[in-house]
């Protein structure tokens, strides 16, 4: 990023930012009415205050806006966001960031309790709960079931689906052994996968739930939860593994999700993810907190 860019982001100094967290998957919100920043700065602006110990620190970075869409099927669609991934790539759709972002537009007026949001993987349906937020995926697709891939020379099996964003599921004997950060990221970047990559997920049952670890693509790390990463689990394990609906998901936090789902032959009838959306804090950016972006300028040599 060059300096002119880097400049152009500090000229943001004083916006409102909002800190959440989805069940430790934790995002910066942007209510992008008033802060007005430009599509060309929100990648860069992301990558910037996504950085942690240098900077404000998160898994990803929303920008809500105000939507005059109606959709054929959902009806009026209350506003649409922007996400972006901590190294600023742009996702299609976020679970977790999706709670936290329904409940920040509800709170700042943008909708009601029920409302409907546009992300790049179609319209979602939220409704604010007293025990958190409950949204309506996207209709799952391009589910598939035993691809094995051949990683540091053994074999590893696995299904997925898209729920908004792609993920690839591995059942683990043992989920605190299981080598998400080293196994799930040469999957997230095999050729089989490429160009978008996927995220990818390690689960087991245990007393009566599913626990899963994640891998996420754009964070390139294990993150705390991945809430379409536990749609996709529960979808892909859970009948299999003999849980119902609604799957109660536990997420690396130790927080618990509920995923439901009608599975009627390859058909999983509508699908919802509940769970928690918190607040953390509430301020203003400081120009400095993209200081270190200067340290990553391009080079002239
Ligand atoms: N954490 C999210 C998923 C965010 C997008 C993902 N990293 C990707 O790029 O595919 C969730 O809670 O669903």
């Amino acid at each position: 990023m060059d300096s002119a860019q880097i400049k152009r982001l500090e000229a943001l100094a004083g916006i409102d930012l909002v800190k959440m967290t989805g069940t430790g998957n934790d995002f910066i919100l942007v209510d992008n009415r008033k802060a007005g920043v430009t599509r060309e700065l929100m990648s860069d602006l992301a990558l910037g205050l996504c950085q942690r110990r240098r900077s404000v620190g998160a898994d990803g970075m929303i920008f809500l806006e105000p939507s005059n869409r109606v959709d054929p099927v959902r009806g009026t669609v209350d506003w649409r966001w922007h996400f972006f991934n901590a190294d600023g790539s742009a996702a299609e759709m976020c679970g977790n960031g999706g709670r936290c972002a329904a409940r920040y537009a509800h709170d700042v007026g943008l909708a009601g309790e029920e409302m409907v949001f546009d992300t790049t993987a179609g319209p979602i349906r939220a409704w604010i709960l007293d025990s958190g937020v409950k949204l309506e995926m996207i209709h799952p697709f391009g589910a598939y079931q035993g691809v094995e891939l051949e990683v540091d020379g053994g074999m590893v099996k696995m299904d997925g689906v898209n729920t908004g964003v792609p993920h690839a599921v591995i059942a683990v004997e043992d989920i605190e052994a299981a080598p998400v950060v080293p196994v799930g990221r040469k999957v997230r970047f095999a050729p089989h996968f490429a160009p978008a990559g996927t995220n990818v997920n390690f689960a087991c049952a245990k007393d009566g739930e599913l626990v899963v670890r994640t891998y996420e693509r754009g964070v390139e790390d294990e993150t705390l939860a991945c809430g379409t990463g536990a749609v996709a689990s529960a979808l892909m394990l859970g009948p299999a593994m003999g849980l119902k609906s609604p799957v109660r998901v536990k997420v690396r936090s130790g927080e618990e999700l509920k995923v439901h789902f009608d599975k009627q032959g390859e058909d999983f009838g509508p699908v919802f993810l509940e769970g928690a959306a918190h607040y953390v804090y509430s301020g203003k950016l400081n120009a400095e907190a993209l200081a270190w972006l200067h340290t990553q300028e391009d080079s002239p040599c």
